[in-house]
């Protein structure tokens, strides 16, 4: 990918882990409404680079989109709580304004972070806790209906309709990842469902570079690592992405220890970059480990 790409929501967490992994890799455009303090800035994105806005500015996002080639949409309410007004202003109408800008500018590729939320239904009572043990043999692959088991779940299968509506009508290549848990460093300590979707901070990087490098239509997979305890498929992002994971929660102890034989060499090295080139003479890594979004739920 030649031209610039556009990260929304660049300050957070998932932004930060695509940051620290394809910093070096591509001409970055960040946005977000949260002005992106220097540790989170790879070397080389110039302040004319950043923009600091809401996504539901529509003309702020006529000016991010203009030249890129492709937008990582994660912008957003990351709260499985989040009200109502928050969902619908931040994730369904912000999401529109995005993609509007996107497939009007021409953008060739579109990355839409879903989420698990959006099929959490299919967690039934009777299904739980077994669905999340390496035995289960019960599995989502991106074909099912979205099921959402809250309202978040609802707006993020709203962004995946919305996808698929400007992939339709402007033929803009669009890819929607149900990400599961993205956790830095280990998966989610002591937590059977966190570890069946875990998303290690270097799979990410790679799933989303192989979002930028493949070529698609409209595909809808999950952004989970290879994890025993998966009821995920992660077939389609393979063969159509060409994912390859390198992390699998099960090379951990429940508790979040490292097993002594896990194999901590993959992708030949690469996405492991826990830090960007110049570190060294920066501020201490912020990369936060709670949602960057107001803990105020009425703070929309
Ligand atoms: N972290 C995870 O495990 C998962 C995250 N996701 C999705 O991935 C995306 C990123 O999530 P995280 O990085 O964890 O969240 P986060 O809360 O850490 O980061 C979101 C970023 O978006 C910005 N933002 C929020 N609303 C905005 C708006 N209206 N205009 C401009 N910027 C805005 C915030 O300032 C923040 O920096 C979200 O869409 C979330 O729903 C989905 C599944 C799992
Ligand atoms: O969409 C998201 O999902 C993950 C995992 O959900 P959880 O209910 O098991 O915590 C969540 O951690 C993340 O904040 C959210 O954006």
């Amino acid at each position: 990918m030649d031209e610039p790409v556009l990260l929304t929501g660049a300050g957070g967490r998932v932004g930060q882990a695509i940051l620290r992994g394809l910093g070096d890799d591509y001409d970055w455009r960040l946005l977000d409404r949260e002005p992106l303090p220097a540790a989170k800035v790879p070397d080389g994105v110039t302040d004319a680079d950043r923009y600091v806005a809401d996504i539901t500015d529509e003309r702020a996002l006529r000016e991010a989109v203009a030249d890129v080639g492709a937008v990582i949409h994660l912008a957003g309410d990351p709260r499985k709580t989040a009200p109502w007004d928050s969902v619908l202003r931040n994730n369904i109408d912000g999401t529109q304004v995005v993609m509007r800008a996107a497939a009007e500018a021409g953008v060739e590729k579109f990355a839409f972070a879903s989420s698990n939320h959006a099929v959490g239904g299919y967690e039934t009572e009777d299904r739980t806790p077994d669905l999340y043990r390496p035995e289960n043999d019960y599995r989502l692959d991106g074909s099912e209906l979205p099921r959402p088991g809250n309202l978040y779940g609802v707006s993020k299968a709203a962004g995946e309709s919305l996808g698929r509506f400007y992939h339709d009508e402007f033929g803009m290549s669009v890819v929607c990842v149900r990400i599961g848990n993205l956790t830095k460093d280990h998966p989610p300590r002591e937590y059977e469902r966190g570890q069946a979707m875990w998303l290690s901070h270097r799979d990410c990087a790679h799933l989303f570079d192989r979002c930028l490098r493949a070529d698609y239509g409209y595909e809808v997979v999950y952004g989970i690592s290879n994890n025993d305890r998966r009821y995920y498929s992660i077939e389609r992002a393979r063969e159509a992405l060409g994912y390859d994971p390198a992390d699998n929660s099960a090379d951990y102890t429940f508790e979040g220890k490292p097993k002594p034989d896990r194999d901590t060499e993959t992708n030949g090295g690469r996405y492991a970059a826990d830090s960007f080139a110049s570190d060294a003479d920066r501020p201490a890594d912020e990369s936060p480990a709670e949602p960057n979004f107001p803990a105020d739920p009425d703070d929309a």
